[in-house]
């Protein structure tokens, strides 16, 4: 056997032997990654067929897969969702367009999730509406239209979303109306619909909470446009606005909604009636006590070098902060573990040629990955350490940015490491490896069923990815090459680079929508945050309030942060309709 191929062997042999966490690329690992893309691919194609076949069964209409393998559904999902990159179309799992399901399937997936009341609603609601019970949901301000039919050699855009009927949005409190309005425009044309049609004549399908956090850089779609705005009367509109407007309009033709009033998360009944009232920003001053108790260096909490806190993630809530902790951890446990810290290094080039001006070439290494499109410049590789992808590789395989993973090794070019020092962020004989190839992380919540070329099972691959952002240079210009007046000078970079960020620590965005195990919190907020979706956020994510250790004593004022007038406006008005809704459908309340 080759060394190299006996070194991977061992290394990634068993997880309970010790580790050898770095690994060169020779031929036979290069020739692994072919094999391993081949594998990927089939897996893909097995995920694709089983949702189209396993679910399909009008056996006189079956669907060619071959016909509709091109059809997908792009996923907005908040947290992987900008205005920028709504342009970058992910595309994800083909669409099993519209099942039969017979009622026992309905019954039987209704008792294998045990669904409660409302949750059932809402399944119902949409499977029968799957199923073409649609007329009890277009009600008087919904416009319905036949569609044009797309003719072939339609673009690529068009044929993504040309068997798209349904379009399931999470977080929609993350989700902003400029956002929106996007959303709609492009569908809109897509599927050459009456502009009048919201979304084009897909359905949409909205999930969240409008106590959680609001989109950034974005309005939210509660805001009232109704209510005098400060803007000066006879000063027009901004194009911006009227969008935003258009999009409120949509909103406000949602006439189907069911209220998850029952708290699924949390087993622990007092935290669970704490949680509430932090929804009303009502918390009492037994309810403070109880949360001082968790505080780091009370007897519960006694300190965050012991288990399990030690590995508990830290929730912080800036990125800059965020990055100087896995910093500070990476640094921590290579040193405990006896290894030299190893650090991959960002390939950024500009129209195609390797940035050498030493100044700028920091200055972009150094840059935040919330600044980077999520390729982070400088990425510290320490064996066992938790790591999240930070872009999506395959959705249909749930390799999915945001997803948590293990670090287990880095394959690289071997001639391409250096210990000329990038940062003074890590020691002195840090290796700096400039031509990583993959790194080998296992995810425990992929769904590749077949164990990948001499890979344990749940070990994926992931290799480097490419992205462009543009950055400001003003600041390091010489000055006679200083734009004149507040003009800025910005560059467009390329980035390539390994989509990881470590997750010893993350951001509170980062956490909405998941469930932690164990969390380390702060709720000292920074200055002038009257969001109670900074407190309520991170305080949910658990399922028991001897899961979470909070940093550093805190205000008893955080726990009374009361949600905004728009905020409480919108759920009123939701719970209206989903009164409605609740008499529109009295059968599937029972
Ligand atoms: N009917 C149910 N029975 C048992 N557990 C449930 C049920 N519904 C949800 N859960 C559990 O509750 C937790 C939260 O569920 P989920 O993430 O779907 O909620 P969510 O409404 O999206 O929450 P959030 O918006 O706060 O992130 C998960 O651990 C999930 O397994």
């Amino acid at each position: 056997m080759a060394p190299a191929q006996h070194l991977l062997n061992e290394a990634v042999g068993g997880m309970d032997q010790q580790i050898v966490p770095f690994v060169s690329a020779t031929p036979n690992l290069v020739r692994h990654n072919t094999k391993w893309q081949e594998q990927l691919k089939s897996e893909k194609e097995r995920v694709r067929r089983s949702l189209i076949t396993g679910k399909y069964d009008k056996t006189d209409d079956t669907l060619d897969y071959d016909s509709i393998q091109d059809a997908l559904v792009t996923m907005v999902n908040s947290k992987n969702c900008n205005i920028n990159t709504l342009d970058n179309y992910t595309q994800v799992l083909p669409v099993a367009s519209v099942t039969t399901t017979s009622h026992s399937t309905q019954q039987s997936i209704i008792v294998e999730y045990a669904l409660n009341r409302e949750q059932r609603a809402a399944f119902l609601i949409i499977t029968n509406h799957l199923d073409g019970d649609k007329e009890r949901h277009i009600g008087e301000q919904r416009n319905s239209g036949k569609l044009r039919t797309i003719k072939p050699g339609d673009t690529k855009l068009e044929n993504q979303w040309r068997l798209v009927e349904y379009l399931l949005i999470d977080e929609m409190s993350m989700v902003g109306l400029t956002l929106l309005a996007k959303l709609n425009r492009i569908l809109s044309a897509t599927k050459h619909a009456d502009p009048q049609i919201p979304f084009g004549g897909i359905n949409v399908i909205f999930f969240g909470d409008y106590l959680q956090y609001r989109p950034v850089y974005d309005t939210p779609l509660y805001t009232d446009f109704s209510q005098p705005t400060k803007n000066k009367s006879g000063q027009s509109r901004s194009e911006k606005e009227i969008q935003q407007r258009a999009a409120r309009s949509l909103i406000l033709q949602i006439n189907c909604v069911i209220k998850l009033s029952q708290q699924m998360r949390t087993e622990d009944e007092r935290y669970r009636e704490l949680l509430e009232r932090l929804r009303q920003g009502d918390c009492n001053l037994q309810d403070y006590e109880l949360l001082l108790t968790r505080v780091v260096g009370q007897p519960s909490v006694s300190s965050l070098r012991e288990s399990p806190w030690n590995e508990a993630p830290i929730l912080a809530y800036r990125n800059e902060v965020r990055t100087q902790l896995n910093n500070k951890a990476a640094v921590h446990n290579a040193a405990q573990l006896g290894h030299q810290l190893m650090v991959c290094v960002a390939q950024d080039t500009c129209r195609g040629k390797a940035i050498e001006d030493p100044i700028l070439m920091k200055k972009l290494l150094e840059l935040s990955d919330s600044k980077t499109e999520h390729l982070p410049g400088l990425l510290p590789f320490v064996p066992e350490m938790p790591v999240i992808l930070t872009q999506n590789l395959a959705i249909e395989l749930g390799l999915i940015n945001g997803i948590n993973g293990i670090f287990r090794q880095l394959v690289y070019e071997a001639d391409s490491v250096s210990i000329d020092a990038l940062s003074n962020t890590y020691p002195n004989n840090t290796q700096y490896v400039h031509r990583p190839l993959y790194a080998l992380i296992e995810i425990a919540r992929s769904k590749i069923e077949c164990n990948l070329e001499t890979l344990q099972p749940k070990i994926v691959p992931v290799p480097l990815m490419e992205q462009t952002f543009r950055v400001d240079v003003t600041n390091i210009l010489p000055k006679k090459k200083k734009p004149e007046s507040n003009q800025k000078a910005m560059l467009s970079i390329k980035r390539r680079a390994l989509p990881v960020v470590p997750a010893c620590c993350i951001i509170t965005h980062k956490s909405q929508g998941q469930t932690l195990s164990k969390a380390v919190i702060d709720l000292k907020l920074p200055n002038e945050t009257e969001d109670i979706a900074a407190v309520y956020v991170l305080l949910s994510r658990l399922k028991q309030l001897i899961d979470v250790a909070i940093l550093r004593p805190f205000d008893y004022e955080v726990l009374r942060i009361k949600p905004s007038k728009s905020q409480v406006a919108e759920i009123e008005r939701l719970d209206k309709l989903y009164i409605d809704t609740q008499f529109r459908f009295s059968e599937y309340f029972q």
